[in-house]
């Protein structure tokens, strides 16, 4: 039995891809009206609207018992409550995290967390370019399984494989879910340079400068340059920085506009963006770009200041 925790749109396309396969599957969520909801409707109306739920997938609001592997669909920031909440359950069991961000109050990432919280468990992460919805369509998808452990990471990776699920293995730990973490941050500032009309070549520029900051960060936290080339880094760089689909991207595009945008959206690039800055301090490392985001997310800027600050940076090497 393969639990999701998470029923929001990336945990229910998962659940909905992996119970196509064939698997069983239980969609998990704290929230008992929701499950209701969800049973009756056969639907996630809230965050999958109109994608029907296959007919054996369970949901629930209690965590199976048993030994089959745990995915962790919820945000960043509060992926350890939710672990804490349920350390009994999950003790012993393949925990694969599927969020995307570094934790604000300890800079730390979602497989570091695990390994902390539940060290007797093996930790994984799963991530890489996917809209949720695209899974749950059925379309085609590539991601990264990253885990420490070898064998476990090929079991994991054979297990989560479905038909329009293709998923590649590594070790990396930290390059896997560094890459995730930090293109969402690129993208707040790819849809901010879109939102403002200042066109599709500053936007290429920042893209690449953004993966130099990445590199710049990933690297000297020990990630492999082959793990940030690949779907969990460039990959998803390249998918969220360019489509209108990704919601870092739309909330750049809000910020460059000067609109609001609705609280209750999932945006895990603005709290990544404080503790990337933290973390790269820590390093003695400058990201101009991702504290140039910060700065327009504390008001403290405006976009065309965060362009002429970029811009007006000493001329160097490529
Ligand atoms: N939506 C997408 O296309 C993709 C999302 N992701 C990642 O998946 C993670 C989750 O994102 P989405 O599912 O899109 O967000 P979402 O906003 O659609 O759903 C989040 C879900 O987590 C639940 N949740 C929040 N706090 C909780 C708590 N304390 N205890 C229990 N449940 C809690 C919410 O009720 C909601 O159902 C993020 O890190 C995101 O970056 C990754 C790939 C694709
Ligand atoms: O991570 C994603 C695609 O790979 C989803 O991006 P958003 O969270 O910006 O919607």
């Amino acid at each position: 039995m393969i639990t999701v925790m998470g029923a929001g749109a990336f945990g229910t396309a998962l659940a909905i891809s992996l119970a196509e396969a064939g698997h069983p599957v239980t969609l998990w969520s704290r929230d008992h009206e929701q499950v209701s909801a969800m049973r009756l409707a056969r639907e996630n109306a809230h965050r999958l609207p109109g994608i029907p739920l296959p007919q054996f997938l369970a949901i629930d609001t209690t965590i199976p018992a048993g030994t089959g592997p745990v995915l962790l669909a919820v945000p960043m920031q509060q992926m350890r409550d939710v672990i804490k909440q349920h350390r009994a359950t999950l003790e012993g069991r393949d925990l694969v995290a599927c969020c995307k961000g570094i934790e604000l109050s300890t800079t730390m990432g979602p497989v570091a967390i695990l390994r902390q919280m539940i060290p007797d468990s093996a930790a994984a992460i799963l991530t890489g370019p996917s809209f949720a919805r695209d899974i749950a369509r059925g379309l085609p998808t590539a991601l990264t399984l990253a885990c420490a452990d070898p064998e476990k990471g090929i079991v994991l990776q054979q297990s989560l494989t479905t038909r329009n699920l293709r998923i590649y293995r590594t070790t990396d730990t930290i390059g896997a879910e560094l890459g995730g973490a930090l293109k969402n941050v690129i993208a707040i500032a790819a849809g901010a340079v879109t939102g403002a009309g200042l066109g599709d070549s500053a936007r290429a520029a920042l893209m690449t400068r953004g993966y130099a900051e990445m590199q710049r960060l990933a690297l000297s936290l020990g990630a492999r340059p082959d793990t940030l080339s690949g779907l969990s880094g460039f990959g998803d760089l390249v998918l969220t920085c360019t489509s209108p689909q990704s919601r870092n991207m739309r909330f750049g595009m809000a910020l460059g506009k000067n609109e609001a945008f609705d609280p209750t959206i999932t945006v895990e690039g603005a709290a990544t963006a404080r503790a990337t800055l933290q973390r790269a301090a820590e390093e003695g490392l400058e990201m101009p770009i991702t504290a140039a985001v910060v700065a327009l997310l504390d008001g403290k800027i405006q976009l065309r200041q965060a362009m002429d600050m970029l811009l007006s940076r000493p001329l160097k090497e490529e």
